[in-house]
């Protein structure tokens, strides 16, 4: 059994276990994947500060998240198609959530539907919304995730238009997968995963099959949402929205200091700054790297989260220290999940728990409130 220390290592055994064309899609960004690799790149070139004899005996990672406890301030962020990655994993991801106290977000385009991961858990989950053309079907998206009892929406504004992912391409990417012989050799290599997977009847778009009109042929993504997804989407459909959901409202993908301005205007509670996973724009920039110029904007009126390279405790306690108050990761829970089902996901929140914890303490600090661009080390500093 290989020993498993890191994100990294969760990584490494996904790889093994889930056919290529469905890993390949997790671990890729859009284009180059210059974004992609800034997102990590960018986390590793910040230093932190260490500080000395601090009485860190009694510390704690607790906090709120738009008005609602977590035990530590990272949360599960939407992942389409994460029961291809294991069998029915969007309830194994819910539910290793719930049990680790942070909030799970089911996207849209998951594979178990709304209803199907709210009958099997009993803690509430955050539901991420796509804007497709068809607004009755986007209202009852809404309805559904309303009636299910979620305790958030997350709306993501970036993705209307699919960035070109090359390796999807290659790949020939489906849900279903295509039973050519290179997916069958993909698949026939991974036999604990075929066999799994024959085990679950939650192997197509479960939000979206069999309620939306005119969409029974999902098999070519990027032809799908660019029929689907909706171009025109604006800032003034927000307040519809807004308004349709009534709850506690996230806005996902702000990148740019002007439109998280214009963010402040539709009343949202929190906005999420995020280049999705460098899956979208390839060639702008990190979000670790844009994060403080939008909280210095805007970060005294609403609350900041992000996400986009994400892969240890450490890169959590940076992104707190620049002004994010929720830290949201995709990939790293990813790779737990395809790596070892629900106990990765739990292993992937112990190793980030784990690491934020001791990061914190050998700064220093004993509440993640406390954390600050003071912990963070600046060359020719004067303090
Ligand atoms: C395989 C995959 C599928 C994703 N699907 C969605 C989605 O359905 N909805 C969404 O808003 N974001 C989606 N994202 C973006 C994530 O929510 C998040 O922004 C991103 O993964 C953060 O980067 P990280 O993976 O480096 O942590 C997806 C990301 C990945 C890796
Ligand atoms: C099915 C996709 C639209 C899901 C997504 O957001 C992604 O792959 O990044």
């Amino acid at each position: 059994m290989a020993v498993v220390c890191e994100i990294r290592d969760l990584e490494r055994l996904a790889r093994r276990r889930v056919p290529k064309m469905f890993f390949d899609y997790a671990n890729s960004g859009a284009w180059t994947e210059s974004t992609y690799r800034a997102n990590s790149e960018d986390f590793a070139r910040i230093k932190l500060r260490q500080r000395v004899a601090v009485d860190m005996s009694d510390r704690s990672l607790e906090t709120t998240l738009v008005g609602q406890r977590v035990s530590m301030p990272v949360v599960l962020a939407p992942v389409g198609l994460t029961g291809m990655q294991y069998p029915d994993g969007e309830i194994a991801a819910a539910r290793a959530a719930a049990a680790a106290g942070v909030p799970y977000t089911l996207s849209t385009m998951s594979i178990c539907s709304i209803e199907t991961v709210a009958a099997a858990t009993t803690t509430p989950f955050w539901f991420q919304l796509y804007v497709m053309r068809d607004r009755d079907f986007v209202g009852s998206l809404i309805d559904r995730a309303k009636a299910a009892g979620c305790s958030a929406l997350v709306l993501t504004l970036d993705l209307q238009i699919l960035g070109q992912r090359h390796n999807d391409i290659r790949n020939g990417l489906s849900t279903p997968p295509k039973f050519t012989p290179k997916h069958l050799w993909q698949m026939a290599t991974r036999p604990g995963w075929c066999l799994r997977m024959l085990r679950t009847r939650n192997r197509t778009f479960g939000n979206i099959v069999g309620h939306a009109k005119g969409v029974d042929d999902l098999s070519s993504l990027s032809s799908w949402t660019s029929q689907q997804f909706d171009p025109r989407l604006s800032w003034k459909d927000i307040e519809w929205v807004k308004q349709r959901w009534g709850g506690p409202l996230i806005l996902k993908g702000i990148l740019d200091v002007e439109d998280a301005r214009r963010a402040l205007d539709t009343g949202a509670d929190a906005i999420s700054v995020s280049n999705h996973g460098g899956r979208q724009l390839d060639g702008a920039p990190s979000s670790i790297s844009v994060l403080p110029e939008i909280v210095d904007a805007v970060g005294d009126r609403i609350e900041i989260h992000m996400d986009g390279g994400v892969r240890s405790g450490q890169d959590v306690l940076k992104a707190l220290c620049l002004g994010a108050k929720g830290v949201h990761i995709g990939r790293a829970y990813i790779y737990g999940l395809a790596a070892m089902g629900g106990p990765g996901v739990s292993l992937a929140l112990d190793i980030i728990r784990k690491e934020l914890d001791i990061t914190m303490a050998l700064c220093g600090e004993r509440r993640v409130a406390d954390l600050s661009r003071t912990n963070l080390y600046h060359e020719g500093r004067q303090d």
